[in-house]
């Protein structure tokens, strides 16, 4: 089986740990986001395409759940100790070398879809990982503050603001000029089935479905959704702040109007929110919390399954001809 997934940082390659328990024989293409991607002491740093490798991989501080485990932060403090800024955002030492390699292919004249392949070749993810495109995207948040109105980095606004300062604008910069990173129109086109996972549906989904040709790939394709919204709340992380920056109240049943029909056929909410519909998209409630691997494997067997249910009943529905039906 193919099957294509989308995929942000923590919430994507947990629910990614479980999809490849889930389907130990498939063959996964993961879709990454690239624009929480940002430039840091001269090294380009993807957080969430290092998240789903070093997860997959079995690299992972797990109690983090981003960054190197047995990780220390010497080159860090040396930076601080000169002054350099930003002294907010934490990397370590181990995570340095592979920003280091990254950024040396990448002057060397690598795309990021093939700096990510050699980047993995260490890592054996078990999943084909490609940057949603080569092409630098970055989100910016426009924020109004003591210096007033003015866009700032994501990463800014994420981690050394918590997303404390209202949000009100969330941009991705460079949408419009980028183009899908070779391979990635195509493992959708050959895909079986294609879920969402639990990731944040504006800085991560969202992102990923902003550059040109992916939303209109997918909706050709079966697509179930695990939502990331359970009673009203995010599984984790700070959904809540991005949903209300774009105007979408924090609830798994607006974020699948948000995602929309056709895009998403089939949509896992969690047993709270039993009473999500939307017109062309099948609703099934189940458990959705990530305690560990084997609660991640079990919503993704959930999704997969569904996926298989609703590909076989487009496989036999009547078309406009009325072939099927007799
Ligand atoms: C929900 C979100 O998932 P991600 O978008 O990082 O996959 C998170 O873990 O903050």
């Amino acid at each position: 089986m193919r099957i294509v997934s989308l995929a942000g940082g923590i919430g994507g390659a947990r629910f990614l740990r479980g999809l490849l328990t889930a389907a130990p024989d498939s063959e996964i293409t993961v879709i990454g986001n690239t624009g929480d991607d940002i430039s840091l002491y001269g090294l380009r740093v993807c957080p969430d395409l290092d998240t789903v490798m070093y997860t997959l991989g079995g690299g992972i501080n797990e109690e983090q759940g981003w960054g190197r485990r047995e990780e220390s932060h010497v080159v860090k403090e040396e930076l601080a100790a000169y002054g350099v800024e930003p002294q907010w955002f934490g990397l370590g030492d181990r995570d340095f070398a592979t920003h280091i390699v990254r950024t040396q292919m990448l002057d060397a004249g690598y795309p990021l879809s093939a700096v990510t392949e050699a980047l993995c070749a260490r890592w054996r993810p078990g999943v084909r990982l490609i940057p949603m495109s080569d092409d630098r995207t970055e989100t910016h948040v426009v924020v109004s503050d003591e210096r007033g109105r003015r866009a700032i980095h994501f990463q800014e606004w994420w981690v050394r603001l918590r997303a404390s300062v209202p949000a009100e604008q969330i941009i991705l910069v460079g949408a419009d000029e980028a183009s899908p990173a070779p391979g990635v129109l195509e493992a959708i086109a050959a895909a079986d089935a294609v879920i969402l996972p639990p990731s944040n549906p504006v800085v991560s989904i969202g992102t990923i479905l902003q550059i040109k040709g992916i939303r209109e790939a997918l909706e050709g394709k079966t697509v179930v959704g695990v939502s990331p919204i359970v009673g009203g709340a995010p599984v984790r992380g700070m959904a809540d702040a991005c949903l209300t920056a774009i105007g979408v109240e924090t609830t798994a049943q607006a974020v699948l109007e948000l995602y929309g029909s056709p895009l998403v056929d089939g949509w896992l909410v969690a047993e709270e929110d039993a009473g999500v519909a939307l017109d062309g998209v099948d609703v099934e409630a189940r458990p959705l919390i990530m305690h560990d691997v084997e609660s991640a494997a079990a919503i993704a067997r959930a999704a997969l399954d569904m996926a298989a249910r609703l590909a076989s009943r487009d496989a036999t529905a009547p078309t406009s001809y009325g072939e099927g039906a007799r």
